[in-house]
């Protein structure tokens, strides 16, 4: 079977062989990729937990009456910012519930303490705080977006990210994860990732895998994401994730994904997506994360050497330097990057503002990244 056969049917990577399929991905990374596998040195910032949506899958939210449910102040969001500096962060991930102030009296009530009416003014300022007091790059992970509030985030952000998550409006029904959840609709994710691309903002997105999604399903949100990236060329990474269970979530009682099933999602994907976009799995959800160096990924994705995964804070941060000596043992080399990929960081596109890509370059030049961003950038 050639690569077009293989992308466009289902069949093949829901019950092909597995050994196959994970062959043929790894070729088209290593043809693309190398065998460099990257990572960004980050601090993350969980801006608030309050969320208008409920997902089934989400310990990260509070409800407004909790005790936990939080709006991090200016002071806090500096002291992480410059805790990650000093160890040496790149990154700072901005990473927050979605429009809580359109549904919560109690959210409205903490931004307007802090001199806000809308969460994404405020996310605005903080980005603009961390470029004005530290070296960091801000990333910002906020879920979907409208076109105001991309042209709000766009200067002051290095890049965007969002997952699609799905496309299947199946788990948007009662009893699946996404009801009653208005952002994750898969025709307001599409819109986000598409409205990112009219405006050229490098961006993240990915999968959720897991949560009820059938594989044509998977198959399908991949080439919805690929069919943006045609259009506009903005996709920069596809994450692969796996659901974690957790006690606290409506989904308690739901199955993990198997490392079969990662496996064989990620080879589609590597497959299935334009070779120049990275593909990332998480290296903190799963023991056997060294397996999917084999499926094609080339990127871990954030790694922190000062706040946890707020996200799956069960799960911790494997040491930068353990995972360089595993990447090592299956035959890669670990190698640092930047948020933004280095294909974006030229004058020649509309994809960064000017500010940002001085900064990226200086970052490039004085730390040791300038050969590999280069040499990456000739090859992307
Ligand atoms: O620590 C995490 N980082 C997450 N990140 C951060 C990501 O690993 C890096 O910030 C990007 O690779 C940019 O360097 C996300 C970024 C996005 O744009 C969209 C989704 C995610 C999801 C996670 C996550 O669950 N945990
Ligand atoms: C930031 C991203 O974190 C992911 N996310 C949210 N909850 C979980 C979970 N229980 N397991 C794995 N990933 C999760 C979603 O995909 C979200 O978009
Ligand atoms: N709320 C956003 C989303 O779901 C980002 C963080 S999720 C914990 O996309
Ligand atoms: S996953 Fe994101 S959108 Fe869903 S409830 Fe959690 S914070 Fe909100």
């Amino acid at each position: 079977m050639n690569t077009q056969s293989l992308s466009t049917g289902t069949a093949w990577a829901e019950a092909g062989d597995l050994r196959a399929l994970m062959s043929r991905a790894a070729q088209i990374r290593d043809a693309q990729w190398g065998r460099t596998i990257t990572y960004s040195r980050k601090a993350f910032v969980p801006l608030t937990n309050m969320c208008r949506d409920t997902c089934g899958y989400c310990t990260f939210v509070k409800h407004p009456d909790s005790p936990e449910a939080n709006i991090m102040t200016p002071e806090e969001v500096l002291a992480t910012a410059q805790k990650g500096e000093q160890e040496g962060c790149k990154e700072l991930l901005f990473s927050l519930g979605e429009k809580p102030e359109l549904r919560y009296a109690k959210a409205r009530a903490g931004l307007e303490r802090l001199g806000y009416s809308r969460l994404t003014d405020y996310l605005r300022d903080m980005c603009e705080l961390v470029l004005e007091e530290t070296t960091l790059l801000p990333h910002v992970n906020a879920g979907t977006l409208t076109d105001d509030e991309i042209d709000v985030l766009r200067p002051v952000a290095a890049s965007m990210g969002m997952m699609l998550e799905t496309v299947s409006r199946r788990l948007t029904r009662r009893g699946h994860p996404h009801f009653a959840c208005p952002d994750k609709v898969p025709v307001q994710r599409l819109r986000t990732l598409e409205r990112a691309g009219e405006k050229q903002v490098p961006f993240t997105t990915g999968l959720l895998i897991g949560i009820g999604e059938s594989y044509a399903e998977r198959i399908e949100a991949l080439h919805a994401i690929n069919a943006a990236h045609a259009r506009h060329g903005h996709i920069q990474e596809v994450i692969i994730q796996n659901f974690q269970r957790k006690p606290d979530i409506e989904m308690a009682q739901h199955p993990e994904p198997t490392l079969e099933d990662m496996l064989r999602t990620i080879a589609a994907a590597r497959i299935i997506l334009s070779p120049d976009i990275s593909l990332q799995a998480p290296p903190n959800l799963s023991a056997r994360h060294i397996a999917y160096l084999e499926a094609g990924i080339n990127d871990w994705g954030g790694i922190s050497p000062v706040t946890i995964d707020f996200i799956n804070p069960q799960h911790e941060w494997p040491e930068i330097r353990s995972l360089d000596r595993s990447c090592t043992e299956a035959g890669f080399e670990l190698r640092e990057r930047l948020t933004v990929y280095p294909r974006y960081l030229t004058t020649e596109t509309d994809f960064i503002n000017p500010a940002v890509l001085r900064r990226a370059h200086g970052m490039a030049g004085t730390n040791g990244l300038a050969r590999e961003q280069r040499h990456m950038g000739e090859t992307a």
